[in-house]
Parts: C-alpha cells; structure tokens; sequence
C-alpha cells in the first residue's frame, strides 16, 4: 500500500466539535468548545467543523437541545483560528439559507450540504447559494453503504451540477468494509469533473475507520474526516491521531503535527467525554446492522424507557430501512416492539 500512497496530500477535516456533539448530547461548554478548537487549530489541522451534530439549526425536540446556539459557537471560534478554517454542516430541512447566510457572514469558510445518499436533490438551493456567496462548497451523501456505486455516483453528479466543489462519501452508519468504500468511491472519482474534489466520511462501529479512510485515498480521496480520539457517533469517527500516524508511515502528507494532535486527543479531549466513546455491543450492532450513527444514543434511551434491548431495537430499525431525519420513529419502534413483547409473554403463559 504505501508505495500506492507515497507523495499523496490530503486535506484531514475534523469532526471532533460536530459529530463530537452526538455523544455529548450537543452540551459541549463554549470554553470546551475554544480550547479544543484552538488545540487542533495550533497541531495543524486545516479545517474543523462547528455546529449542532445535525448541522446548523439542529437545536429542537427531535435532534436535541444543544448548550450554546450555532452562532455563539461559531462566533466564539472562527475568531480564534489562527490557520484553521471552519466549516459548518447544513441539511437541508434542519438548516435553511438563513442559517447558511449567518454562517457566511461569522467567517465559515466551507459549507457542507449533507442529504441521504438517494435526495441529492434537495440540496441544490443550499449549494447554489453557498457557491454564489464564494464558500467552498461541499455535498455530503450520507449513508452511502444504502446505494450502489452508480446510484451514488448519479447523486454526486447532481450535487456537482448545482455548483459542489467536493462530494463526500458518507459512511454514516460505519457499514462498509474497504471494499465497499473502493467501489464506490472509483466509480464516483470517474463520474466527476477531473477538478472536483472527492472526500470520505468514516465512522468506527466496525474499527474500519482508518483502513477505509486509506481505501479511500488509494480511490482519489484528497479530503478525509476524523475526530480527536474518535469524538463522534456511535463508535465514533476515525480517529484523527491515528489516521495522522498511519498516514504519516505511508508518507502521505497531511500537515498536521502528531505528538501535538495525540496531546489534543488524550488531554481535552478524552476528559470531556461523558463515557468511552467505544466499540460496546450496541455501537457495534450499528455497523453490524447498517444503522445510522446518531441514533445510538436515541436508542439507549427509547429501550430503557420501554424495557426493549438497544441492541434488538437497533437490528429492528436496520430492518426497517430507517435513515436520518426519522429519530421520532426510533420512541415509535421501541414503543411496538415492547407491546409485542407483552402479547407474546401473555399468549406464552396462557
Ligand atoms: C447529521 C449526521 O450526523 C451527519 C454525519 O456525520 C453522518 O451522516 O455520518
Ligand atoms: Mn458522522
């Protein structure tokens, strides 16, 4: 592999203070917030994404409340940043063109417009305005493991189309294996415009992360997420230190410091977690199962609260085909399949 990805570049994006947000329940303190974005900003990390784990306008009754407002957080950090950009995640239906325009004017250097892999479409407006504004511009399909390579790769053409400077490949549900990121990644690399960039977005159910973010590079990846000590959904995102090391072994330039993004990692970041963000049964059934990384902790709760395993409510939604956007269902689910439970027990003592 190395002599494959000797001489590459790539543009390492940090997730730490947005997918971090689901395992933290959106609480992260704005002081955490800084001090951690100015850790990853000093170790050399050229981009870093800021907002609710559901993008901009997340904060509501069924993505959660988060302790501070997108603009308090944005506006507390962009202005720290000394070479670091930030970026802000925007779906479509959550955020709206307010929101990115707020975002623009506080400095948010690149916005994310993420949909499920088949409603590319949706994404058009967001994307136009955030190209017309200058940003660079990023579409984000998530769930990717849901749809062939060429499916896929109809959706980035779309999302390029309305004005996408960079398409990512979104593992949401920490899914695939490398040879599911290489297929579809190739045919989406071949689809695009020569000058369009490709990214990938790993989670870590399955401890895939750094073996597919290097599929992912060996396919035309130049851009490539991950979070300090993996602070992300489910069990969480690559983790960056790692993917920093293993990158740097196979002499593939990604700027940024090691020993300085090990400190980020093992001194602000693993403190502020609320619980080993880990591969336990239930994170490991997401990727096991193909379910979305963000409903780990909806399902934890909806099971206790109805006395259903998270693990069998969790297979019960991978079944189901349920996406993003559908949380509401998660309580739905758990809720039915406890009825069931009782009616089962009843008919079996009768
Ligand atoms: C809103 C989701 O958390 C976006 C993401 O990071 C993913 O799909 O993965
Ligand atoms: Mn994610």
């Amino acid at each position: 592999m190395s002599t494959v990805l000797q001489g590459q570049r790539v543009t390492l994006h940090d997730m730490t203070l947005r997918d971090g947000m689901h395992p933290k329940r959106h609480r992260i303190t704005l002081e955490q917030m800084k001090t951690i974005a100015c850790g990853l900003d000093a170790a050399g990390v050229p981009l870093i994404e800021v907002t609710h784990g559901d993008g901009l306008g997340g904060a509501s009754v069924n993505y959660g409340f988060p302790a501070h407002s997108d603009e308090e957080y944005l506006g507390a950090v962009v202005p720290l940043m000394k070479q670091a950009k930030v970026s802000a995640l925007l779906l479509p239906g959550i955020g709206t063109v307010d929101h990115l325009k707020m975002a623009h004017e506080l400095g948010v250097h690149t916005i994310r417009v993420a949909t499920h892999c088949t409603e590319a479409d949706v994404s058009e407006q967001h994307i136009a305005r955030a190209r017309s504004l200058g940003m660079d511009t990023v579409g984000f399909l998530m769930m990717a493991h849901m749809s062939s390579p060429e499916a896929l790769a109809r959706q980035a053409r779309l999302m390029e189309s309305y004005g996408a400077n960079c398409v990512y490949v979104t593992d949401s549900a920490g899914y695939m294996l490398p040879q599911d990121v290489k297929a579809r990644l190739q045919v989406v690399r071949d689809a695009l415009q020569p000058e369009t960039e490709l990214g990938f977005h790993g989670h870590h159910n399955l401890a895939m992360g750094v073996a597919n973010s290097l599929a992912a590079i060996e396919s035309g990846a130049t851009r490539v997420d991950a979070a300090a000590a993996g602070l992300g959904a489910g069990a969480g995102n690559t983790p960056l230190e790692v993917l920093v090391a293993v990158c740097e072994r196979l002499g593939v330039a990604t700027g940024v410091d090691l020993w300085k993004i090990q400190d980020v990692a093992e001194e602000q970041v693993v403190p502020i977690m609320d619980f080993p963000v880990r591969i336990d049964r239930d994170a490991l059934t997401l990727g096991y199962a193909g379910v979305y990384g963000s409903f780990l902790l909806f399902a934890k709760r909806a099971g206790e609260r109805y006395g259903v395993p998270a693990r069998e409510l969790l297979v019960e939604l991978g079944r189901r085909g349920m996406v993003g956007g559908q949380e509401d269902l998660i309580e739905d689910t758990a809720l039915t399949m406890a009825r069931e439970r009782r009616a089962a027990a009843a008919g079996g003592g009768a």
